[in-house]
């Protein structure tokens, strides 16, 4: 181990130099070409395997992964060098639409009507992930690039930058780390980049785990990808960003759709504890199964910490191979999550350095502190119970342990500052000049007639519309009727931010981050608290065996413990980590045993508990005038419907008709509103909104667009910033963990590990040192440099291990043969048999609410091992399904 510990300290510093952003991915893929919005497809051919599939200029070649909503596959387009794309293809209906289609069938809508219910769940997601997705541009965000959406197909197409080295395998079958310690903090790096980036557009990405982190083709970077169940906050957009940036796509109807903000996202596993508190505990510890507690108090708002707290969660997982919050149910875990410490193995990182435990003695002196006490107050501030206390950005960015083996920290915050990024940003009307100006097309097949009369009655007037706007494209637009148009990059103009602007940027930044100046200590003041003696590795075993569940039930915890609330006790922030369930030893500064969670490898097990969701549980709005609640006569509206109000009803039903042109073409240039706009042939009927109010009494995640637009902007500012929670509002308990959308699902085992994902089925190779030396992004990172990313038997990331001279010796032992102790330390408290390998099978489900089973079959669950296989092993096969 002190070999391991030595030759780590031996690696050089990373030289802060980053990349010139500008030569790097985006300049690879013009950062500023925007998304291209095509609403046609030329050639849609079937043959029977996807290898030699084209749609439009791309060419399918083998399927890479199976989303919830459908399959990810490897492409090339064939119009700019064969240049690798990831094609995500969704269907526009899943079968879980079905029913709650059934259910609103009957209802009549209404300006109040959430874009949810209006589209279909499964669209709904879909359309919300890309105009999420339209809106970012950063090296460490998987990029949109085009979205093909032919209103005459049943899929929508999502072609995305390529990211051939896969997801992040952090932990191997014995779940065991597969990263050093020094390649952990470069991945952090890359995530508190992205993140930052995303918080600065006012979205909260709410599924950050390893899965979700994507290597490129030469492991230099890596990004942050799915989008699924992200949130976008105009108000809190406002508060990141500042009022004279705010973009006009940043008002894209289905971003400022609030019937999300009902919604709690995520994997179990990763959610943070203000997600969970208001999910109702099992009284496991008195054996009555059935027997609830439901928490009393109001859930605090959400905000972007849950973020700040699943990136915690991920790097104690990249760091010990294990995660820091364990359970055998669901339930289980979310009491767990609001009610439990946590505690570490000995040691971290495939090189086994020492951690110290986490009650470790505090360094003395600045240059005293060890990669394990650093690395232990970084987790202590991350895995903060209270999200206001909860470290931000800002200062997980600045923390010594982030910036410990740069050689120039400074230099490294500088280049990477925000406004680098944002200086690069696609300009509203750059965007609008990518899109793809069809207007009109004709299908004279018998099978086609009905749709295309119905497609033409959709389209053709906004786009219309569209086009009077954009004298530019005048020309191009009568060449491009009817067919796919490339974006014009001839009159694509770079608008460089001003270095005022910049500097606005920054100021708002910062300034709005009004919790980091309270919070902003040097590391010396704070955190790794002072214990009066070191954990033994006995003890560490006591608190495993206390840690695992399944051996041991653990004790409630009492009644009124809050843990976001238990800060107000004068102590450090850091001490607010202090256990807060279980049995207090007065007088004795080492925290409760029983409450000490040492992560359990095995979680898969158990039997699946009936859902406990009950309609008591089931938020029901109130019937009452919304506007009766509010005595001082100014009802506070939601976005949407102050946007509805302020831009009239053309507008409010251009938002009917969100397929029929990109959103942003809808409104033009000249500001919302600036030019009349088409109404749809199908504008739907209007009903007012008591009665909207009453036909959506069961549906929690409707609940707040129905209670007539409670979150104002302020309020939704204030669950940004934290601090002024005394804002908060009562129908903050509609925030609500139960979407809705699969009631009657079950809950099993695997929801518990869904996406936790990340298992090696096989040598996975470590990043190459050659890649520490970047931290920000790669020249040519979009798609896989030529012959290493379509080897169809090793991967691109094999084919650079074979390169590196050091890379079989990191990946050939485990741990376990470099340490037969620490290995027994790990498994304590070890899975069955299987535990990983079931986890990395399903680690691509993904509950989009904690509750919600994940509804699959067993052919279907298959078929997606099958494909996250082969996409895990880099062994490709024709998949046989239909894209
Ligand atoms: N741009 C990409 N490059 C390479 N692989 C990708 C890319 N995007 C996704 N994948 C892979 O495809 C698989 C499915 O991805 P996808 O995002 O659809 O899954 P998901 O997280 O379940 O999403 P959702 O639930 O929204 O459908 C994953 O294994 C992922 O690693």
């Amino acid at each position: 181990m002190a070999a391991a510990a030595s030759s780590s300290r031996a690696r050089p510093p990373v030289p802060a130099t980053a990349p010139d952003i500008r030569n790097s991915v985006h300049s690879a893929f013009s950062q500023h070409e925007g998304v291209v919005m095509t609403h046609q497809i030329r050639n849609l051919e079937r043959p029977s395997s996807t290898k030699g599939r084209m749609i439009n200029q791309y060419e399918f070649v083998h399927r890479v992964g199976k989303g919830q909503h459908g399959d990810v596959y490897l492409a090339r387009d064939t119009t700019r060098d064969n240049m690798d794309v990831a094609i995500k293809c969704v269907s526009r209906k899943a079968k879980s639409d079905r029913m709650s289609k059934l259910r609103k069938r009957n209802l009549p809508r209404s300006s109040n009507t959430p874009l949810v219910d209006q589209l279909g769940s499964t669209e709904h997601k879909i359309r919300k992930e890309i105009a999420i997705m339209k809106k970012l541009s950063h090296p460490h965000i998987v990029r949109l690039l085009e979205v093909i959406d032919d209103r005459q197909n049943d899929k929508i197409y999502m072609v995305m930058e390529y990211l051939a080295g896969g997801e992040i395998k952090w932990r191997t079958r014995s779940d065991n780390p597969l990263l050093r310690v020094d390649q952990t903090r470069r991945i952090c790096r890359d995530v508190i980049l992205g993140l930052e980036y995303l918080h600065y557009q006012g979205i909260i990405h709410r599924d950050i785990k390893p899965a979700n982190l994507l290597w490129t083709a030469d492991r230099r970077t890596v990004k942050i990808t799915d989008f699924g169940v992200s949130t976008f906050s105009y108000a809190q957009r406002l508060a990141a960003a500042g009022k004279g940036i705010i973009k006009e796509d940043d008002t894209d109807p289905i971003l400022m759709d609030e019937s999300d903000l009902s919604k709690t996202a995520g994997t179990p596993m990763f959610l943070a504890p203000e997600i969970v508190s208001d999910v109702p505990m099992l009284d496991v510890a008195s054996s009555s199964a059935l027997s609830l507690h439901t928490p009393a108090r109001r859930k605090p708002p959400i905000t972007k910490a849950i973020d700040i707290w699943a990136f915690g969660v991920t790097l104690y997982g990249l760091l010990f191979g294990i995660l820091p919050f364990n359970a055998k149910n669901e339930f289980e875990i979310y009491r767990v999550i609001r009610s439990q410490d946590w505690d570490v193995p000995d040691t971290m990182g495939l090189d086994q350095l020492p951690t110290g435990g986490r009650y470790q003695r505090r360094p003395r002196r600045p240059g005293d502190e060890t990669e394990g006490s650093l690395v232990i107050d970084l987790l202590e501030r991350l895995l903060e119970k209270d999200a206001r206390k909860r470290i931000t950005l800002e200062e997980v960015k600045r923390h010594p342990w982030i910036l410990r083996d740069l050689d120039s920290p400074e230099e490294w915050l500088k280049e990477t500052r925000l406004s680098n990024y944002l200086s690069l940003e696609p300009s509203p009307d750059e965007t609008r000049s990518a899109m793809s100006l069809v207007r009109f097309r004709w299908f004279p097949t018998p099978q086609r007639l009905g749709r295309g009369i119905s497609a033409f009655l959709r389209n053709v007037r906004p786009q219309r519309s569209f086009r009077r706007t954009h004298r530019q494209d005048d020309e191009d637009d009568s060449r491009d009727v009817g067919v796919h148009s490339a974006p014009n990059f001839a009159h694509l103009s770079r608008q460089q931010t001003s270095p005022g602007h910049a500097h606005h940027h920054r100021h708002h930044h910062h300034h709005h981050s009004d919790r980091h100046e309270k919070q902003s200590q040097p590391y010396h003041h704070s955190s790794v608290r002072e214990k009066p003696k070191a954990r033994t590795r006995a003890e560490l075993s006591r608190n495993k065996s206390a840690g695992d569940i399944n051996a041991k039930p653990l004790p409630l915890p009492p009644k009124n413990v809050e843990p976001w609330a238990a800060s107000n006790t004068g102590s450090s922030p850091s001490s607010s980590s202090t256990p807060v369930a279980g049995p207090s030893r007065s007088g004795s500064a080492k925290p409760p045993e029983s409450t000490l969670q040492v992560p359990s490898r095995s979680s898969r097990v158990g039997s699946p508990l009936p859902s406990p969701v009950s309609s008591s549980q089931v938020s029901t709005p109130t019937t009452e005038n919304p506007s009766q609640q509010f005595p001082d006569g100014e009802r506070p509206r939601s976005m949407m419907s102050n946007w509805i109000r302020r831009f009239g009803s053309t507008h409010r039903q251009s938002s009917y008709n969100p397929i029929s042109v990109d959103s942003s073409a809808s409104f033009g240039g000249s500001g919302l509103g600036a030019r009349p706009h088409h109404p749809p042939a199908t504008a739907p009927p209007s009903r007012d909104s008591a009665e909207g109010l009453s036909s959506h009494v069961t549906s929690r995640q409707s609940s707040i667009s129905m209670m007539g637009g409670k979150l104002t902007k302020a309020m939704r500012a204030a669950s940004w910033t934290g601090p002024e929670f005394a804002h908060a509002r009562p129908s903050e308990d509609l925030t609500s963990l139960y979407s809705g959308e699969r009631p009657d699902d079950a809950l099993d085992d695997d929801t518990l590990l869904l996406g936790a994902g990340g298992v090696a089925h096989s040598p996975v190779p470590s990043v190459p040192n050659s890649a520490l030396l970047s931290t920000v992004s790669s020249a040519n990172s979009i798609g896989a440099p030529a012959g290493t990313a379509h080897v169809p038997t090793m991967s691109a990331a094999h084919a650079i291990l074979a390169r590196t001279p050091d890379g079989n010796a990191e990946t050939s032992g485990t741990p376990s043969q470099q340490d037969p102790g620490a290995m027994s330390q790990r498994s304590c408290g070890s899975s069955p048999a299987g535990h990983g390998h079931g986890a990395g099978h399903h680690g691509r489900l993904r509950t989009t609410s904690p509750l919600a089973k994940v509804s699959y079959n067993q052919s279907e669950l298959s078929v997606s091992s099958e494909a996250s296989c082969r996409h895990r092993g880099r062994v490709y096969g024709a998949p046989g399904t239909s894209c």
